[in-house]
C-alpha cells in the first residue's frame, strides 16, 4: 500500500466481471459528489462501438491495447473521480503498476467468489464477450474458477480488498468510505 501524506482524490475499483465495479462506482461517486468514469463506457463512446463489436471486429489484442491507452487517459485527467475498470484491465501489460503508482489514487478490489460470480453472470453473459459462448452454469463456473485464479495475482495488489457477497451497493459504499 502506498504511504502518502497527500489526500486521496481518486478511487479505482477493480475486480472480476460482475463484481459490481460499475454499479458500486456510480453509487460511490454519487455519495461523494465526485465524478464517475467507467473505462468500458469510455472505450465504447470513444470508438462508437460496443466492447463486443470491438473484440469481434478487431480482435482481443487490439482491445487490450486500446484499453491501456484509455486507462492512461482516465488516470491522467482524474481528480475527485471514481474510476470503474473493466474486469481484465489490471491483468495486462503494466496496467496494475500504472494504477498503483497513480498519484493520490486508492485502488479497491471488489472480491467475489466463484459460485456468486457464476450465479450473477450466467443470466448476463450475452453482453460479456469472454463468457457469452458458455453453455451451462457448470461450464461458466469452471471457466471463472481458472480465470479468477490467474487474475487474482493482479487484483490482490490493490490497496484494499472488500468482499461483495450479499451486500447492497449502499452498504459497499459505506465500507469504502469508512476505509482508513
Ligand atoms: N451490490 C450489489 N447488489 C446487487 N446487485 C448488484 C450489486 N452490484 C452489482 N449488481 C448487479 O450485478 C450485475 C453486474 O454488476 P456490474 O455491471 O456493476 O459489474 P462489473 O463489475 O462492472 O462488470 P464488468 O466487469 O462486466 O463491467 C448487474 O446486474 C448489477 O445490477
Ligand atoms: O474481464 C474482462 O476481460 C473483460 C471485462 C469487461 O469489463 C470488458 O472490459 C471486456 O468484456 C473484458
Ligand atoms: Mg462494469
Amino acid at each position: 500500500m502506498k504511504i502518502s501524506k497527500e489526500p486521496i482524490s481518486n478511487i479505482v475499483l477493480l475486480g472480476y466481471m460482475g463484481s459490481g465495479k460499475t454499479t458500486v462506482g456510480q453509487e460511490l461517486a454519487l455519495q461523494m459528489s465526485w465524478r464517475h468514469l467507467d473505462l468500458d463506457d469510455y472505450i465504447e463512446s470513444k470508438k462508437k462501438m460496443t466492447i463486443s463489436q470491438i473484440i469481434e471486429s478487431k480482435g482481443i489484442l487490439f482491445f487490450r491495447k486500446l484499453e491501456q491507452t484509455c486507462l492512461i487517459e482516465l488516470l491522467e485527467g482524474a481528480e475527485q473521480t471514481v474510476i470503474s475498470l473493466g474486469g481484465g484491465t489490471p491483468c495486462y501489460y503494466d496496467n496494475m503498476k500504472l494504477i498503483i503508482e497513480a498519484p493520490h489514487t486508492r485502488s479497491i478490489y471488489l472480491r467475489a467468489n466463484v459460485p456468486f460470480l457464476t450465479y450473477r453472470l450466467f443470466p448476463e453473459k450475452a453482453h460479456r464477450p469472454l463468457i457469452a459462448a458458455t453453455t451451462s452454469e457448470e461450464n461458466l463456473a469452471e471457466f471463472i474458477g481458472k480465470h479468477l485464479l490467474e487474475r487474482s495475482v493482479f487484483y490482490n495488489q490493490a490497496d484494499f480488498t472488500i468482499d461483495v457477497q450479499g451486500k447492497s451497493p449502499e452498504l459497499l459504499v459505506r465500507e469504502i468510505t469508512g476505509l482508513g
